[in-house]
């Protein structure tokens, strides 16, 4: 039962309780899907849609859109149910809807297979199916080849299992041309490369929680020194890889010049983490500051640069 069905339970329950129990348990099923998370992702698989050449009706469009969100929704709801032990003791996830006691993990579980399901058969339906396997391909990504194998085995877990979150501007490029161009793969690299700095900046200042549950990332394996190298050997291949679209045409100088100094900002931020003062061990002498702010700014950065692809294509029609 949820902390408001308790409450409401005594007499004094206001008028119009049912609602809130309503809406906790629906906040609850919600939380499954990993909405913050998923927006980003959301955003790159409107993007693919959007600068993809033809036509797709609007419904049609929406409805692409809406099968990347509920997909990568129930991915993230079977990676709830399958990581429901580790996520117990993560000190970020313990109040996940499992972990506390909220949600039964075979609800979960059945709640992920249905929308998967749903989700690519609507896509495969109102798009097409190339388009539709790629939407299957990320989500069994996603579950089997990250969450069910590499996640507890390998610090290169991000690295390749990171494939998953980049496929969403390929599936939207599918949905309207029915094909994986060479602009659709450009695309999916940008993601690829983004992801190791994205996540190693938060792991390392996550990595006590990693440690607890036994998961082996990159600075509970091999070191906060050696993460914040990695990240950015990432950064410096990421940075020139984000002019790839102008220099194949997919985009045009204004793109280029945007990608330019928004991966100067990138290197500038992933360079204060490599950078920050350390102990002996490697261990953060500012609280990990740098790391927490170079977090926040890679989101910043893949939203924008996506938003930057986009405008190019359809204000300048390059
Ligand atoms: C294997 C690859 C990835 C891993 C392991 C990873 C991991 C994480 C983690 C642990 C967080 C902390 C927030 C939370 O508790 O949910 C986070 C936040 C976030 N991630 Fe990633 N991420 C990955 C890929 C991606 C991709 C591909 C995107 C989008 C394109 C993305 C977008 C975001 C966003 C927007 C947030 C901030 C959410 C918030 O505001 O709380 N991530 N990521
Ligand atoms: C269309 C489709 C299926 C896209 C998949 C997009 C997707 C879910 C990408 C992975 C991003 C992500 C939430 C990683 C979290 O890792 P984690 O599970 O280790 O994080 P946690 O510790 O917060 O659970």
């Amino acid at each position: 039962m949820s902390d408001s069905a308790i409450k409401s339970g005594g007499a004094s329950a206001p008028l119009g309780t049912s609602t809130d129990i309503d809406l906790s348990e629906v906040r609850d099923w919600i939380a499954l899907l990993k909405p913050r998370v998923m927006s980003l992702v959301v955003f790159t698989g409107l993007v693919g849609l959007l600068v993809a050449p033809g036509h797709l009706h609007p419904v049609l469009a929406a409805t692409a859109i809406l099968c990347i969100a509920v997909a990568a929704g129930a991915a993230g709801a079977i990676n709830m149910w399958y990581d429901r032990d580790i996520d117990a003791v993560m000190r970020r996830t313990a109040g996940r809807p499992i972990p506390a006691g909220r949600i039964r993990a075979s609800s979960a579980l059945a709640f992920g297979v249905l929308l998967s399901l749903a989700s690519v058969m609507l896509m495969g339906l109102a798009t097409n199916w190339v388009a539709a396997a790629v939407l299957a391909g990320s989500i069994g990504f996603y579950v089997f080849i990250y969450t069910m194998w590499l996640k507890r085995r390998t610090p290169q877990n991000i690295v390749i299992g990171g494939a998953a979150g980049a496929f969403p501007p390929m599936i939207g490029w599918a949905a309207v041309t029915g094909q994986v161009s060479l602009e659709a793969m450009v695309m999916f690299a940008i993601v690829f490369f983004w992801t190791p700095p994205h996540f190693w900046a938060l792991s390392l200042f996550a990595h006590g929680d990693y440690q607890r549950a036994g998961v082996p990332m990159l600075p509970v394996v091999a070191g906060p020194k050696e993460t914040r190298r990695q990240i950015w050997l990432y950064s410096l291949l990421l940075a020139p890889l984000a002019l790839l679209p102008t220099v194949i045409g997919m985009a045009g100088l204004a793109y280029g010049a945007a990608a330019l100094v928004l991966g100067g900002f990138f290197l500038e931020s992933m360079w204060r983490v490599k950078r920050d003062a350390q102990d002996a061990e490697g261990r953060s002498l500012t609280n990990d500051a740098p790391a927490r702010a170079a977090f926040r700014f890679s989101i910043i950065y893949l939203f924008v640069l996506f938003a930057a692809l986009a405008a190019d294509r359809l204000v300048f029609g390059a």
